[in-house]
């Protein structure tokens, strides 16, 4: 029986660390065992031009553990007036990693998003010419979606035509939640279509929001849907399929603003995602896949190389980790798998 498993150290293509205390507070957790993230840029306001990058990574640097290798890859809020030529400068001089399209309303801070595809098409195309990858929230949000169907309509109504377009684009589906959304990115070319996946959607299905009471901290954006998709994404991690990709999703929200009467999206798994995927990937019989997942797809998606340095995931007695982490303003409880950790992540070597 395999109790340990050496990888290269892995990173995370979909990360919220928001500003302020509550980066100070999260970035330990993800700095602690990845190398890389693919910064989210929804803050308030968000990340819209090469300017607020460069300070937004300025004061994630500056919240950086000491002695910490950790390196944010920064990200773009696309919006209908954004600059085609500031995107360009950007990317070139490597201050910028993707751009992220969110349309208007889908998510936390998504307001100043895209709500007519025409008028970002230039900044698209410069993309597209310059290999820079679009990122995807991939849900349409008009009020007569059922909720539970936005992404697979997205699929069909926005990013199929929006490949069809543009062709060389290179596109990420953020957190695919859906078998419709798994089939789709594994039909379309790998240097050109990627998938992140978060950890908590390889784990939850809509019962654990809804059947006995409801469950908060299990609410996010895409909501998790039935459990037959939940299958299809595990069946996509564990497939070596190079198109899917970590992108956690870790998005933190202070209790006080989940535990409301109109809660904010969010599960915060940066704390222990390492050891929810060994568990998720030895159930399904293929640890031996998780580097590829974790720690060697997304690199080869980006284009970038894979990291130096290595993690042990060691088996034995439950990992104990905090319910909740501390931050200035209040606490933010960590993602609960529902069931016990048994590996503990050793590491990064050199
Ligand atoms: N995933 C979420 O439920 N929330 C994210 C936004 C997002 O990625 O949708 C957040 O910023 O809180």
């Amino acid at each position: 029986m395999t109790d340990r498993l050496t990888l290269r150290q892995p990173d995370d293509w979909h990360l919220h660390l928001r500003d302020g205390d509550m980066l100070r507070a999260v970035l330990p957790e993800t700095a602690r065992h990845f190398a890389r993230a693919i910064i989210m840029p929804n803050l308030v306001p968000p990340v819209v031009t090469a300017a607020d990058a460069a300070d937004y990574r300025d004061r994630i640097m500056a919240a950086k553990p000491l002695n910490n290798g950790f390196k944010p890859l920064m990200t773009l809020y696309l919006t209908e007036t954004t600059d085609a030529k500031d995107v360009r400068a950007a990317a070139e001089i490597g201050l910028i990693t993707a751009v992220k399209l969110y349309p208007a309303g889908a998510t936390t801070n998504s307001a100043s998003g895209v709500r007519d595809l025409d008028k970002v098409m230039r900044v698209l195309e410069t993309m597209a010419q310059i290999g820079l990858p679009l990122c995807l929230h991939g849900e349409v949000t008009t009020p007569d979606v059922d909720i539970f169907d936005r992404e697979a309509v997205f699929i069909d109504t926005v990013l199929a035509p929006l490949r069809e377009r543009l062709p060389g684009l290179r596109t990420v589906l953020e957190h695919v939640t859906t078998r419709d959304g798994v089939d789709y990115v594994a039909s379309e070319p790998e240097d050109s279509m990627g998938a992140t996946i978060t950890t908590h959607h390889l784990i939850i299905d809509r019962n654990h929001i809804l059947a006995g009471g409801i469950r908060p901290h299990y609410y996010c954006l895409p909501v998790a849907k039935r459990a037959t998709h939940r299958d299809a994404l595990i069946a996509a991690a564990t497939s070596g399929d190079p198109r899917f990709f970590l992108g956690t999703d870790s998005a933190p929200h202070l209790d006080a603003a989940k535990l409301q009467p109109c809660g904010c999206a969010g599960c915060f798994t940066a704390t222990n995602t390492l050891s929810c995927l060994a568990e998720v990937f030895e159930r399904a019989g293929t640890l031996d896949r998780l580097e590829g997942f974790a720690s060697l797809h997304g690199p080869a998606f980006y284009k970038l190389p894979v990291n130096e340095r290595s993690i042990t995931l060691v088996k034995g007695a439950p990992v104990a980790y905090p319910a909740a982490i501390d931050t200035a303003e209040g606490p933010v409880t960590v993602f609960d798998p529902g069931f016990p950790l048994h590996w503990r992540v050793e590491g990064p070597q050199t």
